[in-house]
């Protein structure tokens, strides 16, 4: 399927404003006694009411007919998409990496190609989170998806995808990410070939952008270069079916009419992408490898100042030119849990085994670094200006200890040597300066 450029609109938590039909948002007042077109106007929140002023997300729908218009809903089961909290006993502390999964022998949409990997919190509490892994090679037809346990960042690794919401259509390749808010309805459609990618689906407070502290007023992700849809509906009335996770179980509700049906919308509560090329990246011009949290795209903090619930961070393409420095990641413990996936090229910290559409689990001080060979050369090579080009890692990176599914426990692209990378890392103290 071919889909004609879509149209966005720019600004990244902007009090946004669009409709199909002109003059279908009503004017002056979010309620109107008679909204035009005889639509039906539903507030839609992802922030408590009374949530600050800085962090409040709401937007005005204005629709065929209200959300409330379906039948009952009857359980549905996807068994590989767990929620936390998981019911295991005691996480192991292990470094873990994966390698990428082959493509699907059956034929899956997109949520029933989404299988857990790690998860921590608890959905129920809004807290925590959830990595998965989705691969899907066909359409969802007349149906669609929400997910009341959380919002959910996609990153596509391989496929372009088609994003159908209520708030409009958004198309989405590998090298750019997309942001579903809470509760939002939506279906995913490959483009021209199958899908594959990360999804992490966040519990806790909706992402927003990190402070920029010194940096000042500009850089990192820039707000204007996040895209949100253009209003876009259809008025069809036909059988439809509405999945939705609800406190980690599943559910199905037949419709009459297609659940796209919001002819205009206003507010800052609704889906997004972002070209991640367009992260203005700031590091080191003297000396020394920073924290990578100057790599952060976009936070969920937690009630804790700095200690997020999640951390999206990327290893875009970049110039090392740090002096007398020792380039690649550092050897470190952190009482952070690290996730990582690579959506193209190598990693900085990695010579192999670490390839797009795998992953690498580095949880709360489990010690992790660069594998014997990046030390070697990276203890050695000569401090020219370097570019690091075609390469993009990230990282989602969370306060609480992630727990691996007993899928990805037991997953045959486990790589159970994984920890031998460090093996050759032997003593070089040699009793002098
Ligand atoms: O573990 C990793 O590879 C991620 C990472 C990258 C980096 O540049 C510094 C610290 C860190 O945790
Ligand atoms: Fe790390």
């Amino acid at each position: 399927m071919t889909v004609a450029a879509l149209q966005y609109l720019t600004g990244f938590g902007s009090e946004h404003e669009t409709e199909a039909l002109d003059g279908a948002l009503p004017k002056g007042q979010f309620s109107p006694q008679r909204c035009p077109y005889g639509l039906y106007a539903e507030q839609f929140s992802t922030t408590a009411f009374t949530a600050p002023r800085a962090h409040n997300r709401r937007s005005w729908t204005y629709r065929l007919r209200p959300s409330v218009v379906m039948g009952g809903f009857t359980p549905w089961s996807q068994s590989n998409w767990l929620t936390a909290p998981l019911q295991g006993g005691h996480p192991s502390p292990e470094p873990m990496r994966w390698s990428p999964p082959p493509a699907p022998e059956q034929p899956l949409t997109f949520i029933e190609g989404v299988t857990t990997v790690a998860v921590n919190g608890d959905a129920r509490s809004q807290c925590g989170l959830a990595i998965h892994l989705y691969q899907a090679n066909r359409g969802m037809g007349d149906s669609a998806f929400y997910n009341a346990d959380g919002e959910l960042l996609l990153l596509p690794e391989q496929g372009e995808l088609s994003l159908f919401t209520e708030f409009g259509r958004l198309q989405v390749a590998p090298g750019e990410i997309a942001v579903i808010p809470r509760g939002v309805k939506f279906k995913v459609d490959p483009v021209n070939g199958p899908l594959r990618g990360y999804l992490a689906e966040n519990y806790g407070a909706p992402l927003t952008l990190p402070e920029r502290g010194p940096v000042g007023a500009n850089g990192f992700a820039n707000e204007r270069d996040f895209l949100y849809p253009v209003a876009w509906f259809e008025d069809r009335k036909a059988p439809h079916q509405l999945f939705c996770k609800f406190a980690g179980g599943f559910h199905s509700a037949p419709l009459s009419h297609s659940p796209f049906d919001v002819v205009a919308w206003t507010g800052n509560s609704a889906p997004y992408k972002y070209e991640l090329s367009r992260f203005n990246v700031m590091g080191s011009v003297s000396f020394d490898h920073p924290d990578p949290s100057i790599f952060t795209v976009l936070t969920s903090p937690s009630d804790t100042a700095g200690w997020a619930n999640l951390d999206f961070v990327i290893f875009p393409p970049r110039w090392m030119v740090a002096e007398h420095t020792f380039r690649p990641p550092w050897f470190h413990r952190n009482v952070m849990s690290e996730f990582m996936g690579l959506i193209k090229g190598q990693y900085d910290a990695k010579a192999d085994g670490f390839l797009p559409g795998g992953m690498s689990l580095h949880n709360c001080m489990t010690p992790h670094g660069p594998d014997a060979a990046v030390h070697a050369q990276g203890s050695t090579t000569d401090l020219k200006p370097e570019r690091y080009r075609d390469t993009l890692a990230f990282m989602l990176e969370s306060r609480y200890l992630l727990e691996p599914t007993p899928h990805a426990l037991n997953s045959t692209l486990r790589q159970q040597d994984y920890a031998q990378c460090w093996q050759g890392l032997e003593s070089q103290f040699n009793g002098h300066r």
